[in-house]
């Protein structure tokens, strides 16, 4: 499997001064920014747009930003975060009415492509459309918030897709989100996880380097 992501959710970052929390997030160790959008209409909460995004990247992020879609309809906004800087730009296959022109579309703006399931969801939008795809992610909890726990049943999901992965031979990350912590992440791995996106567990926390770094030792065990 390849090294292990982890990916801070911004949605727990401090808001009024977001550039200084991701750099110092960033600078203690995390790979990957995770860019939750919601549109109070496909998720009941509402967030941050490409505007954000590009002042992320004003700001001097250059690591990877995974911007997160909990919007419908999807297509609109995809070129507006493709230009904002995104890196990876994922959605909700039950929010797009043609799955594949959604993918295609992420690809063609230049951004990895990468399509979320939501606990109750079915894996069945994978048939057909694994070629298309760098990243699937299997969220953990009901989209919307943050802070809420992991449902457990995601393990025998994440089993699921780590064996289709495997079988389909293309390279596809399995990310997870959603009451991710130190306590469970390991667990989360054996079940086939390589991206972990993690938000009230780290942004809550005084000292952002020692819980990745507790999560990092976490996820070294399991390589033993
Ligand atoms: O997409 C999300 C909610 O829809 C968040 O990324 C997710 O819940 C992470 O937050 P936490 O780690 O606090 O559970």
């Amino acid at each position: 499997m390849r090294p292990f992501l982890i990916a801070p959710s911004i949605l727990s970052a401090d808001f009024a001064r977001l550039g200084e929390d991701v750099d110092a997030v960033l600078k203690a160790g995390a790979d990957v920014v995770h860019f939750d959008v919601m549109d109070n209409h496909y998720v009941p909460n509402l967030t941050i747009g490409p505007m954000v995004c590009q002042a992320l990247r004003d700001y001097g992020v250059t690591a990877d930003i995974d911007v997160h879609l909990m919007v419908k309809p999807v297509d609109r906004i995809i070129p507006d975060f493709a230009k904002a800087g995104a890196t990876i730009i994922t959605f909700h296959p039950e929010a797009s009415e043609h799955v594949d022109r959604s993918l295609q579309l992420i690809k063609e703006s230049g951004c990895k492509a990468g399509l979320v399931f939501n606990p109750g969801t079915p894996l069945h939008y994978l048939d057909h459309v694994m070629d298309k795809l760098d990243v699937i992610l299997l969220m953990s909890v009901n989209p919307g918030f943050g802070g809420q726990s992991f449902i457990p049943s995601t393990l025998d999901k994440l089993r699921q897709v780590r064996k289709l992965i495997n079988d389909s031979g293309f390279d596809i990350r399995l990310e997870v989100d959603g009451g991710v912590k130190v306590d469970n992440i390991a667990e989360i791995a054996a079940a086939g996880a390589d991206m972990f996106v993690a938000g009230s567990a780290i942004f809550s926390q005084p000292d952002y380097k020692t819980v990745i770094d507790e999560m990092r030792s976490e996820l070294a065990s399991t390589e033993s």
